[in-house]
């Protein structure tokens, strides 16, 4: 038998990771031997990362379809009948996934041949010393050294321990968005973003839905009106068990068989499909980042200062990997940041984690910046909150909208804004300017006076939050 015999080559700059990692590369890196490593994501292995492949873009683009297939349901009330003819699953599939496959692919030709100074190298890699990985490729184990490694190797989702041995109908978000079919009746297991975007695409597309969860509302780490509000609406739409245990779980004909803990004692719910949606782990541990002499933070994530530094001198780490926040706008800003630093070691630039603003692409939408009302009235400095409903501005009229709002919580000293909620249509659009304000230190006052809001926009909600804030209008 032929004997496997490692190779050791040596780079300048080693990537772990193609996604937001895959960008930093570029010909301003054209004097260094550069290698990128990638073990592939989804069921393809595809080139890319999460975002591009089984995360971000393919969930919106399923949410875009989804928003038209619930139109119906909206129009009626604003005297327009329309109707939902069908929806050919198979066909949406094929147009996600018919424009994602390609990027990814075309991604990967580009850096199997694309630049004479950078190479692939496809398969996982794990640390075996500081600045020493091994390499498990296809053609066997090659072994790399570097000056500079960049770990960019994000997150994967969690099955809990009772959902994984319970067949082939359990998904996670990596698998569930190339299903053949929409399954008559979909349980999701978590409450977080992941299943409330599930849950709207596919009981949009036609899917009986059973959210479970473990506290009493959906979206409880946001705003505590926004998690309610979210909560309520989900409760009209679908089969909502919250103050649930998953206690058990096992394959049955055509799905799995759930056993749930609650209020109310014990109880079965069964589903074609059930997704685990119950969070996501940083990948330090599969890239084996203690043996690289990695310090890690107590929930597992690789410890970096704010140059996005590891606790070993010439190793950088960004995205879910390491940071606090999983989210791609923030691995992106990670990634520039690392790659100012690779390229110009005598000036750092440093990260800048204030204002990072999320959105839910759930029904009804979600977005924030900053803090809750809750956690800014626990950290005790002065608050004051300014809150508007879509039903109370012209554009809201327009479209009988009952459920949206906007808060602004702010300091009634400074007008400083210190985090702001909405919840409605266009929900991240409306946030964007807050998260403006914020970034740039604009204050509550100026913001709502010093510029002309459009009317009657839907953005009047803003203007309207802000200056139902209890300041000095005068
Ligand atoms: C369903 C879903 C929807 C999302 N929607 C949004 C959204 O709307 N907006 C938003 O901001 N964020 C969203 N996110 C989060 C976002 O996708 C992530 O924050 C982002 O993709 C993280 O980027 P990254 O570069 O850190 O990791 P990734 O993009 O995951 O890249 C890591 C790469 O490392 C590779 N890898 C892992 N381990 C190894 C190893 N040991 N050796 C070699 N290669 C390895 C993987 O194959 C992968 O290609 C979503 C996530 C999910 C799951
Ligand atoms: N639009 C976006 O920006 C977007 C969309 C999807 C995912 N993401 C990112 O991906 C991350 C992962 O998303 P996610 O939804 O998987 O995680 P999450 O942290 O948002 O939610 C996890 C949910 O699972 C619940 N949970 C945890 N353990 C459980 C258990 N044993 N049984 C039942 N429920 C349990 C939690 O209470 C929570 O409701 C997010 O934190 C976010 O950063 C972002």
């Amino acid at each position: 038998m032929d004997q496997v015999v490692a190779q050791s080559r040596r780079y300048d700059v080693v990537v772990l990771g193609a996604g937001s990692g895959n960008s930093i590369v570029d010909e301003r890196f054209a004097d260094r031997r550069v290698a990128i490593v990638d073990q592939g994501v989804g069921p393809r292995g595809s080139f890319g990362g999460t975002c591009l492949n089984v995360g971000c873009i393919p969930t919106k683009m399923l949410v875009h379809s989804a928003d038209l297939a619930e139109s119906p349901a909206h129009a009626q009330a604003l005297g327009v009948g329309l109707e939902l003819r069908s929806v050919d699953w198979p066909g949406i599939v094929d147009r996600v996934f018919g424009r994602i496959d390609a990027i990814a692919d075309a991604g990967r030709a580009w850096r199997v041949s694309g630049m004479a100074n950078v190479e692939l190298l496809e398969g996982r890699a794990r640390f075996v010393g500081p600045k020493r990985l091994e390499v498990a490729t296809a053609e066997g184990p090659v072994t790399l050294e570097a000056e500079q490694v960049v770990v960019a190797v994000g997150s994967r989702p969690v099955v809990p321990a009772v959902l994984a041995e319970a067949g082939p109908a359990v998904h996670t978000s990596d698998t569930i968005l190339r299903l053949p079919e929409v399954p008559e009746h979909l349980v999701v297991v978590g409450t977080g973003f992941v299943a409330c975007e599930l849950a709207h695409v596919f009981g949009s597309l036609g899917a009986a839905v059973t959210v479970v969860g473990r506290g009493d509302r959906v979206l409880r780490a946001e705003d505590d009106e926004v998690s309610r509000r979210v909560t309520e609406a989900f409760g009209r739409r679908f089969d909502l068990r919250l103050q649930r245990k998953l206690v058990g779980a096992r394959a049955v004909r055509g799905g799995v068989e759930l056993e749930l803990e609650g209020p109310k004692g014990s109880e079965l719910v069964a589903g074609n499909v059930v997704l685990a949606a119950v969070g996501r782990v940083p990948n330090a541990d599969l890239v084996e980042a203690s043996a690289g002499g990695l310090a890690l933070t107590p929930d597992g994530r690789i410890q970096v200062d704010d140059q996005q530094r590891t606790s070993v001198p010439g190793v950088y780490a960004l995205g879910d990997v390491s940071s606090p926040f999983m989210l791609k706008h923030v691995a992106n800003h990670e990634a520039r940041v690392v790659q100012h630093n690779l390229l110009h070691p005598d000036r750092p630039v440093r990260t800048n984690h204030r204002a990072v603003p999320h959105a839910v692409f759930t029904s009804p939408r979600v977005a924030a910046v900053g803090l809750t009302e809750r956690e800014a009235r626990a950290a005790g400095g002065p608050v004051a909150v300014g809150q508007q409903e879509y039903a109370g501005v012209a554009y809201g009229w327009a479209m009988e909208e009952t459920e949206g709002f906007a808060k602004v919580v702010a300091n009634p000293e400074t007008g400083q804004i210190l985090g702001a909620h909405v919840v409605g249509p266009q929900a991240p659009q409306l946030l964007q300017p807050l998260v403006q304000a914020m970034a740039f230190g604009l204050d509550a006052k100026s913001m709502a006076r010093g510029q002309y809001w459009i009317h009657p926009a839907l953005s009047e909600v803003v203007e309207n939050a802000l200056l139902a804030l209890p300041l000095d209008w005068e």
